[in-house]
């Protein structure tokens, strides 16, 4: 198969790791530069082993195939917990995957050690490692920005992010390529920034130059795909870029077949705590602020309503929706 080019680059993070004040700084600067541009980076030599995202989506599998019934008990029900299983439809009708969302504080909707062994402490665990690294990904930005080097932990100490298992079902290609329908809709993230695990299946797009024209982000074993979202836009006022994204069939040189096989991909969707307001920062002298400030909780069940159809919280106003 010919490789499909990509303008994201891969950025090696061993020497943040293991490296000097110096070595980390120039990492930092390849984070922020990609960052400030294309939106999305390749992480390599991040510290996860790949051993360990295999197992997540094993788990992830394990989790999709139970009947449709047994799934529906952990439905996710609430704009205010966005936690637990989507059905296929359930955000956006002409999006074709079914998810589950796990949280650290607001977890309820998650099956039990007798129902699925192993299902919440391995995830529980994955959760504080995609956490950690999430958090030295905003240290990057923090150290470029010379913020201080832990100008977002007080912002993120109480935050309940979001590791999203998704499986995107098997489906014929007329079906994904009608007028309107997708895997997954062009969109942006709307927390800070996400993680991306995908599995080896393609059909990732982004819209690296913001003018519309979608270019693949196909997988490289062993990274992580990161990407800005909205709340980090407006945080440090439009330097860092939430780039849309979306999910359709794989190129052609990757896939040619009629029907599409199954895809999995684990974002890892890292948000502030939700009584953080969002004011943008502003650096240099005389810089006008391009955004209004917003409540960061408010915030994520405002989107969270919208892209599930769920109900708005009374006296919350309702935004167009990100995803759809
Ligand atoms: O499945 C993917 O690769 C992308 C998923 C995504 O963009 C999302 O869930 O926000
Ligand atoms: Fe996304």
């Amino acid at each position: 198969m010919a490789e499909e080019s990509t303008p994201i680059p891969v950025v090696s993070f061993e020497q943040f790791l293991t490296g000097d004040r110096a070595d980390q700084k120039e990492v930092a600067k390849k984070v922020y530069d990609a960052f400030s541009t294309v939106g999305f980076i390749y992480l390599k030599d991040h510290g996860i082993p790949q051993s360990r995202v295999e197992e997540i989506f094993e788990l992830s599998k394990s989790f999709f195939t139970l009947p449709l019934e047994e799934k529906l008990k952990y439905k996710l029900a609430e704009a205010q917990v966005n936690q637990g299983y989507t059905a296929d439809g359930a955000e956006g009708i002409h999006d074709h995957k079914e998810c589950y969302e796990h949280r650290r504080f607001n977890n309820r909707l998650c099956p039990s050690e007798s129902e699925l062994p192993s299902f919440k402490s391995t995830l529980d665990s994955f959760y504080n490692q995609c956490l950690r690294l999430a958090m030295n990904v905003l240290k990057c930005l923090a150290m470029v920005m010379d913020l201080s080097d832990d100008f977002f932990e007080p912002i993120t100490k109480r935050a309940d992010p979001q590791l999203r298992l998704i499986h995107y079902p098997e489906i014929a290609r007329e079906v994904i390529e009608q007028s309107g329908h997708a895997r997954i809709h062009a969109h942006t993230d709307f927390g800070l920034c996400t993680l991306l695990f995908q599995d080896q299946t393609g059909g990732l797009e982004i819209d690296p130059w913001h003018e519309g024209n979608f270019v693949p982000a196909p997988p490289i074993p062993g990274t992580i795909l990161v990407n800005i979202a909205d709340l980090l836009q407006r945080y440090t006022n439009g330097r860092v870029k939430s780039t849309r994204h979306r999910v359709v069939s794989p190129s052609p040189q990757r896939f040619s077949g009629v029907v599409l096989p199954a895809r999995y991909s684990i974002p890892f969707f890292v948000h502030p705590d939700p009584e953080t307001t969002i004011d943008p920062i502003t650096l240099a002298e005389g810089e006008e602020k391009l955004y209004e400030p917003v409540n960061a909780g408010e915030w994520r069940t405002m989107h969270t309503a919208n892209n599930y159809r769920l109900q708005q919280p009374p006296g919350k106003p309702v935004e167009v929706a990100t995803v759809g």
